[in-house]
């Protein structure tokens, strides 16, 4: 029987995580005009100057963006997107696929954020297809999965998860196509985060269920946790076993609260 996340920590599982680099990922989200190109640069800067520590930074603006702040001189600072259509070019009106925001400059595409799977109806089969349709185009897929606070309040929220972490990310995950991100719904945008342990549960969950289907790329696949991340908030999630970095939303807005969190890891 394969052992479990848990086990792994007490059989010292913190050299397994320092395997994995952190990543920072910052969700802008419908925000942002041409201005907001001040606060990116912001970001550039404090990441050359040290300010990530050894985290990865990647910053997702909205795709009237991306290709002005990827054409930026921008250090390592990745640009990534918040959504693609499953298609690699056709008449979807108004869609993008992952080969054209790979071609604005993408290095990463967020699929299923729960606010797509609210807005647009979109099911782990529709999120699993756009998963593979970046993988498709050569970029990591930030899958975001998460219950709601009725599914957390009637118990189910293992099930849930694991039900869309099954139906999201498409077999041949590896730890440069994949990221998971464990976003609760009820915690983005509300100010309210789970417990750390509630955190370590779900993770621990989500890293079994990668290593029972990919094995050591299992091992290797980056879990961000995701809902109401703050400069106050981010050290003692951040240290959770098996969080593997931050999707940030609101305070990746402004580049000195995103900064503070990402220093988390100098
Ligand atoms: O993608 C980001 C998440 O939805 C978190 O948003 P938030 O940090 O504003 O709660």
């Amino acid at each position: 029987m394969p052992e479990t996340a848990a086990q792994r920590r007490t059989m010292g599982g913190e050299t397994m995580s320092a395997t994995r680099r952190p990543l920072v990922a910052g969700n802008w989200k419908m925000n942002g005009f041409k201005g907001a190109i001040a606060e990116f640069r912001a970001v550039v800067a404090a990441v050359a100057g040290g300010g990530a520590g050894h985290a990865e930074v990647l910053v997702c603006p909205p795709a009237t963006l991306l290709a002005a702040f990827a054409a930026e001189p921008r250090g390592a600072v990745g640009v990534g997107a918040q959504d693609c259509h499953a298609n690699p070019s056709g008449a979807h009106t108004g869609d993008l696929s992952a080969e054209m925001l790979k071609d604005a400059g993408a290095s990463a595409i967020i699929v299923g954020h729960s606010e797509r799977r609210a807005d647009h109806a979109e099911t782990d089969a529709v999120v699993h297809a756009k998963a593979v349709a970046v993988r498709r185009a050569g970029l990591t897929a930030i899958v975001c999965v998460g219950e709601t606070r009725a599914e957390r309040e009637a118990g189910h929220t293992l099930d849930v998860v694991g039900r869309q972490l099954a139906g999201s990310v498409p077999d041949g995950a590896t730890a440069a196509n994949t990221v998971v991100a464990y976003e609760p719904v009820w915690a983005i945008g509300t100010g309210l985060t789970p417990t750390p342990a509630d955190v370590a549960e779900v993770h621990a969950m989500i890293r079994d269920r990668l290593v029972a289907r990919f094995g050591a790329e299992g091992q290797g696949i980056r879990i961000l946790y995701g809902g109401s991340v703050k400069p106050d908030n981010a050290a003692e999630l951040m240290a959770v076993a098996e969080v593997d970095g931050a999707l940030v939303g609101g305070a990746s807005l402004k580049a000195t609260d995103f900064m503070a969190i990402a220093g988390v890891y100098r």
